[in-house]
């Protein structure tokens, strides 16, 4: 402990301990909290005090505001009104200690973390009160005796209910501080082990000039304190040296003292309405109400408690220049390392997402049912004409099945009916996803329609069209169908050109559909959705993993714990970022190789750019992470709002469908949005190869920046604001 600027043996540098006289180490004074702005006060106007190397028992019924005063003590809630001083320093303030290791403290909750084992436990809590690893184990060794904890490897999740609370009372013993406060640490265990943990106590704290508050709903065995303080409905209605009290209040018992104070303290405010409590206070000897003579012997027999700083003997423990980070990054690689299925999954979920989107996405339709109705010609493969098409012969015949013959096999699957109305019956009945009829005569007209060019008759022409029908219910597989049934014809109206002799190149539709600038000359899917995919895994995985990583590490109260000894919340923050920027890395790795490597998703620009792009965005979804669970205590409220974030960001952010078809407010305003402008940018570099010098990338960049600082910023803010995670 080098690095204390006090310690609790350390010798008041002013003043003297005066004989009979003792100097406060703890002082509440007019404390007024409520949990609800004018809501009922759970602290009212309450006073104590704690003679410094006291053990100091805070009765009280449950619900009077024992917690809620100790942890206005140690400084994890604020008070409305009044003041607190421990060894001479408001909680909170400079050269306090406190939170930190002036204070060990014990709360009500167990606030240790099941993944640790015992030893690990002592480890990382000495570390951050500032005790080095050879202290922390010949301290841990000693207490692990007393405290009658013989696995100091196994799991504290693995450990009984008793134990676990033994190994939280262990902790807060710890560094020897100099003010124990330990909320109802004999709860749960049985007498011997009750009265071994006073023993401990007694014997640990005497020597040490250690003060002790202590809460216990055995009100008896408080009558081993210094002192108790009765404490009903936000006020102390007394506090004494137990003796004392038992004799001011003519009482045999610490209840019935409790009891009798409890009658006086309702009286007093709503008059004799508690017909069984009075009649209690009623069957008390006469001298219950305390006499002037007796008082006066109780003054005289208890030593004055002053609220002199100057005259204590201990002072509170400074860490000078003492960062937590390691110890809290070391924590982080703990749990990290343990939770095994977690990593599992973290680094599954982008391979499982990334195949799934190779094999289920962008994939054109297969066999889809074709009606087909030739009332032209029966087609086999014997009596096909001869390809080109051949306009000279005297009976042209079966160019309904060349073109048959050209649309994509893969896609469709031709059944052939009989005539119209069953064939659309069939689609009608889901049985089928178009009809195509050939009209009699079909062959004859078209051959004619290509010879007689403009002289062409209307009924020619109509009987020369194939007619078409489509269930158009599906928008995908009906425009594919489509597309593919339009592209067969184009080719097949060339085929029919050249065998009737005329130009090849005069083709039904008045276009030339040159070789692509970028991208595939056929339309493909995947190189649509492939870099949206990219950037959305490696965004929201993150922020999923990094959300319920800060959210598990407050659970069950560890992280409160470890503020109340003096971690800083940046520092947990800054663990935590750097532990998990390494998932962030591993999984942003496998989502480039899986996309690019395995299912050969092109980039056609700089894969550094790419990677670089990648990774600012696997910082923001990280920041989001953190802030949402910044902002909620419960793991359902924020998983909540994650989902709240996910789905209007997947839907607004280009992924399904193109920015260029919102609607026109939506597309004005929803640019700004986390990964909007970066999958623009991606998909740039993925399919186009642009760089830094096109201001679609920069865009991206630019955007992912400003949402890194952006949700830094409110994260800091928002864990500044909240200090610790209590109201
Ligand atoms: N976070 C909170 N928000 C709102 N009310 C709270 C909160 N914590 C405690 N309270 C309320 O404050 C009152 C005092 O609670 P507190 O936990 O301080 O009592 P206690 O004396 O420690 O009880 P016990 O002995 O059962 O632990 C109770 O009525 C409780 O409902």
């Amino acid at each position: 402990m080098d690095t204390q600027s006090g310690g609790p043996h350390a010798p008041a540098e002013s003043g003297a301990a005066v004989a009979g006289v003792r100097a406060a180490a703890v002082v509440v004074k007019d404390a007024r909290k409520s949990y609800t702005r004018g809501g009922t006060p759970v602290l009212n106007g309450l006073n104590m005090t704690v003679a410094e190397g006291s053990i100091y028992g805070l009765l009280g019924a449950s619900g009077c505001g024992k917690t809620t005063l100790l942890t206005c003590i140690v400084g994890r809630r604020p008070l409305d009104n009044g003041a607190i001083r421990v060894l001479g320093f408001g909680p909170g303030a400079p050269g306090s200690g406190l939170p930190g290791p002036t204070v060990g403290y014990m709360p009500q909750e167990l606030a240790l973390h099941g993944m640790f084992t015992v030893a690990e436990t002592f480890r990382y809590f000495g570390w951050i009160s500032g005790m080095t690893t050879a202290e922390i184990r010949l301290r841990s060794e000693r207490l692990l005796k007393l405290l009658d904890i013989p696995f100091p490897d196994k799991l504290v999740g693995e450990l009984s209910g008793g134990q676990q609370r033994r190994v939280s009372l262990g902790v807060a013993l710890l560094n020897k501080p100099p003010v124990l406060i330990l909320d109802e640490p004999t709860v749960g265990v049985d007498p011997t082990l009750r009265q071994s943990i006073w023993d401990l106590l007694l014997n640990e704290t005497r020597n040490a000039r250690t003060t002790v508050i202590i809460t216990t709903h055995y009100i008896e065995e408080a009558r081993q304190s210094d002192a108790v303080g009765l404490m009903r409905n936000g006020t102390l209605l007394d506090e004494d040296a137990p003796e004392a009290l038992l004799r001011r209040y003519g009482c045999a018992s610490m209840e019935d003292v409790f009891l009798k104070l409890s009658v006086r303290q309702q009286r007093e405010r709503h008059g004799t309405s508690d017909s069984h409590a009075i009649a209690l206070v009623e069957t008390t000897p006469q001298h219950a109400t305390p006499r002037p003579q007796d008082e006066q012997a109780d003054v005289q027999s208890r030593p004055v408690v002053v609220d002199d700083p100057s005259l204590l003997q201990t002072r509170p423990v400074v860490l000078a220049g003492h960062s937590n980070v390691a110890p809290c990054t070391w924590k982080m690689a703990v749990f990290t390392w343990r939770n095994k299925s977690v990593i599992g999954i973290l680094f599954a979920l982008p391979i499982i997402i990334c195949v799934l989107f190779g094999f289920a996405v962008g994939g054109d339709p297969k066999s889809l049912h074709l009606a087909v109705v030739n009332d032209d010609f029966t087609c086999c493969e014997r009596n096909l004409p001869a390809f080109p098409s051949d306009c000279e012969a005297e009976d042209p015949r079966g160019l309904s099945c060349r073109y048959l013959q050209r649309i994509n096999k893969d896609m469709f699957d031709v059944d052939d009916y009989d005539d119209v109305d069953a064939a659309q019956r069939a689609v009608r009945e889901g049985r089928a996803w178009g009809v195509i009829h050939f009209p009699s005569n079909y062959s004859h007209s078209l051959v004619a329609r290509s010879r007689e060019g403009r002289d062409v008759t209307a009924t020619t022409l109509d009987s020369s069209d194939i007619s078409v029908w489509l269930d158009m219910s599906n928008r995908q597989v009906s425009e594919l169908a489509r597309s593919a049934l339009a592209t067969a014809a184009l080719q097949y109206f060339e085929d029919v050109q050249r065998g009737c002799k005329g130009n090849p190149n005069a083709k039904a539709l008045p276009m030339q559909f040159n070789e692509p600038i970028y991208g595939k000359r056929d339309l493909y899917f995947p190189d649509f959705f492939a870099p949206a995919v990219i950037l959305s895994v490696v965004y929201n995985i993150n922020c999923i993993y990094t959300m319920s990583g800060f959210i598990d590490d407050r659970k069950d109260g560890f992280m409160e714990r470890s503020i109340s000894s003096g971690v800083r919340v940046t520092e947990i923050l800054g663990a935590h970022v750097l532990v998990d920027a390494v998932m962030m890395l591993i999984v942003t790795g496998i989502t480039l190789v899986f996309m690019c490597g395995f299912l050969g998703f092109e980039n056609n620009g700089s894969l550094w750019i790419l990677i670089f792009l990648c990774l600012i965005h696997g910082f923001c979804g990280m920041f989001q992470g953190y802030f949402i669970s910044s902002l909620f205590t419960s793991d359902f409220e924020a998983t909540f709002c994650c989902m709240g974030f996910y789905f209007p960001t997947l839907l607004l952010s280009g992924l399904m469908w193109p920015l260029e078809g919102m609607h026109p407010l939506l597309r004005n305003s929803v640019w700004l949005l986390p990964l909007n402008l970066a999958t623009t940018a991606i998909r740039s570099i993925m399919n186009r190869g642009w760089g830094l010098g096109s201001p679609d990338v920069r865009n991206g960049f630019l955007s992912a920046t400003f949402w890194l600082a952006f949700f830094v910023l409110v994260t800091l803010t928002t864990l500044r604001l909240k200090k610790s995670f209590a109201t």
